[in-house]
Formats: structure tokens, sequence, C-alpha cells
């Protein structure tokens, strides 16, 4: 059979930590899933094989779902991506939600909506899809959709182990130094630190933020017009993730996040697009000169009581099922008669 690399997205492993961290480096200052600090990313790792291996086990507490993307066969790792099933629990998960106060004068006319930024201490809170990362090499060409959306067919496989809510915390205004205007504008004056250092600090104990966050509602008018300016807004590197995560039927309402105020999207669990429109099916044939109609450009993954993996691919549909070419059938390792779900890529040409 000849070698083509073929990217395959499947759960982490203890063995992948080494990889994980060389990856870790090549983001500028870490993110959440793929922390640049190697006893974290140890535990992250740890946490995720556990959640794995517990995943038929109703009364475990699954605290995070990490996937790797492998080439093969160089085994290569190139990208991550991961789910937290559920985000609050022991420590709340804190959040800013931007509503509106209305001040009326009758005596002066006079009538303002103000914005206000009220914190939000959830202890019972929804799914979190989180932070994704691709080697550059590998961007476009639909590699990037495809780490994302197995996410999504994976929460499809096992509906029971997630939460009707779905949210993802998009970066915020961040220059190339780390410095955010919205956290310069509040953070910087009840904690001290700069954000590199917060950003950091919260992912191993959120103590001082429950301490050292103002205690009061803060009026967006007095922040400075670029702080201002910045709430809701993405970083541009992760303008395209929000643009994917918009066309899945993510939508940022009114939650941002508390030190750069990045936006917080929503969407149920069961209207997001891969989720609602992936289907299952039984795979007719293997086979590199398929009959049937095709080829459509999915991103497939084994179903329930299979190890999961996923990988973008072309799929033919013939009466009785699906055909799919050896080397993607090699890669999922399935056989005829096995059933893989899948979703349209949606990507650009
Ligand atoms: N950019 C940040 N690190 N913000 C602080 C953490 C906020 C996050 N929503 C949490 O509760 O864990």
């Amino acid at each position: 059979m000849s070698e083509v690399p073929l990217l395959v997205v499947r759960p982490v492993r203890i063995e992948d930590l080494g990889q994980l961290n060389a990856l870790a480096h090549l983001t500028a200052t870490g993110l959440t899933t793929l922390p640049r600090d190697e006893s974290l990313m140890e535990k992250r790792v740890k946490q995720a094989v556990r959640t794995f291996s517990q995943m038929e086990d109703d009364s475990a507490q699954h605290e995070l779902f990490l996937f790797v993307m492998e080439e093969k066969p160089s085994g290569q790792i190139v990208g991550t991506c991961g789910i937290v099933p559920k985000v609050g629990g022991f420590k709340p998960f804190y959040a800013y939600r931007l509503g509106t106060d209305v001040h009326e004068s009758e005596t002066l006319k006079l009538r303002y909506e103000h914005k206000v930024l009220h914190l939000l201490r959830e202890h019972d809170g929804p799914t979190e899809i989180g932070s994704l990362f691709l080697r550059s090499e590998y961007r476009g060409g639909g590699t990037g959709r495809v780490l994302s959306l197995c996410r999504f067919l994976f929460m499809a496989n096992h509906p029971s182990l997630f939460e009707s809510e779905v949210i993802a915390e998009l970066r915020g205004v961040i220059d190339d130094d780390g410095v955010s205007p919205f956290w310069e504008a509040l953070g910087h004056h009840f904690f001290g630190i700069d954000f590199p250092n917060a950003d950091m600090l919260s992912l191993y104990n959120k103590e001082f933020i429950e301490k050292l966050m103002p205690r009061h509602p803060i009026y967006v008018t007095l922040l400075p017009k670029e702080a201002q300016a910045s709430i809701g807004e993405v970083h541009r590197l992760t303008a395209p993730a929000r643009r994917l995560l918009e066309g899945e039927g993510l939508r940022w309402y009114d939650l941002v996040d508390i030190f750069e105020a990045g936006p917080i999207l929503q969407c149920k669990r069961e209207e997001i697009r891969a989720v609602r429109e992936s289907r299952v099916d039984v795979i007719a044939a293997i086979d590199d000169h398929p009959d049937g109609m095709g080829p459509y450009r999915k991103c497939i993954a084994t179903t329930v009581g299979k190890s999961f993996l996923a990988a973008g691919g072309l799929l033919y549909l013939r009466e009785d099922g699906l055909v799919l070419e050896k080397s993607l059938a090699a890669a999922l390792e399935v056989q005829p008669g096995e059933s893989v779900r899948y979703v349209d890529l949606r990507a650009e040409a």
C-alpha cells in the first residue's frame, strides 16, 4: 500500500507528552489545553487519559477530553483540540456578563443606557470546547476544520457525557507583547501583575480571582476607549476560529472573559450544525476505485464502541452504504460492515 501521509485525530496518550510540550512552545503564550508548562501539561494529559478510560463510568468525574492529530505513518503530532465536559463545579467558572442599565431623569429629561459588566460565578456550568492548535505548516485546506469539527462528532457519539449548552472562550485582543487594553484598564489595578502572568496563574489556581476581582459591577463608560472597543472582540489570529464556530451556530450573546474581555460563544449542543447534520452509516465497501455518488469531502469519525478516530477524507455514497478509500479506512481502522459518523467539512475549495 502506498504510504500517503494522513492526518488522524485520536485520544491523547501519555507517550505524547514530549511532543505536546514541543508543540506548546510553538504557541505565543500557551493555550489552556496546551500550556507552556511541563508539569501542567503532564497533569492535563493524565487527566485526559483518565477521562477517556472512565467514559463508561457514570459516577466518574470526566475532566477533560484531549485529542491529538497525528500524521501517519511518521507519528508526528501536528495539532490538538479538547473538550471540557463541564466547567465550574468545585471551582467556579468566571465570566463577565455585559448588561444594560437604564438611568432616566424626568427633571432633566435625560435617559442613559449604560453598559455594565457583572461578574458571574458559575458552579453548574456548560461544556466547553477548548483551545485548538495546529502547526502552521498544516493550516489551510480544511485540516483545522477537521480538528475542530471532530469534537462535535465525538459529542454526537456520546451525548450523555456533555451538557446541553456548549461554550467556547475565544482569545481576546492582546498585542504581540501580551498587553491587553482591557486588562490594563481593569484587572491590572486589582491584581498588580501583567496579563500573561495572570492568565497563566489562573490555570493553576483561581483562588486569587475570587479574592482580588472587583466586587462591584463595572460601568463600561468609565473604561478607556481602547478597552471599551476590545469587549467581545477576538485576537487577530483567532478570527478564523470565530468564523468557523459561528458557521457551526455558536453565537456571542453577552459573556466575555474577565481578564481580556474576549467573547464567550454559546450554542445548545443539539443545535450545533456538525452535531445536528452528522449521520451514521454503514461502510458497504473499501475500494480505491469506488463506484457510487461522490466523492464528498467529509469529516469522518468512528462511532461508539470503538476507540475514537477521526479524519478528513472522501466518501462515496452507494445504495447499500458508504465507500471509503483504503488509506482512509486504514487510518480510521474500520472494516466493511462497521459504521462511521460523518459530516460535511464545509471547507472552501
Ligand atoms: N483569561 C483568563 N485566564 N481568565 C481567567 C479565567 C476565566 C475562566 N473563564 C475560568 O473561570 O476559568
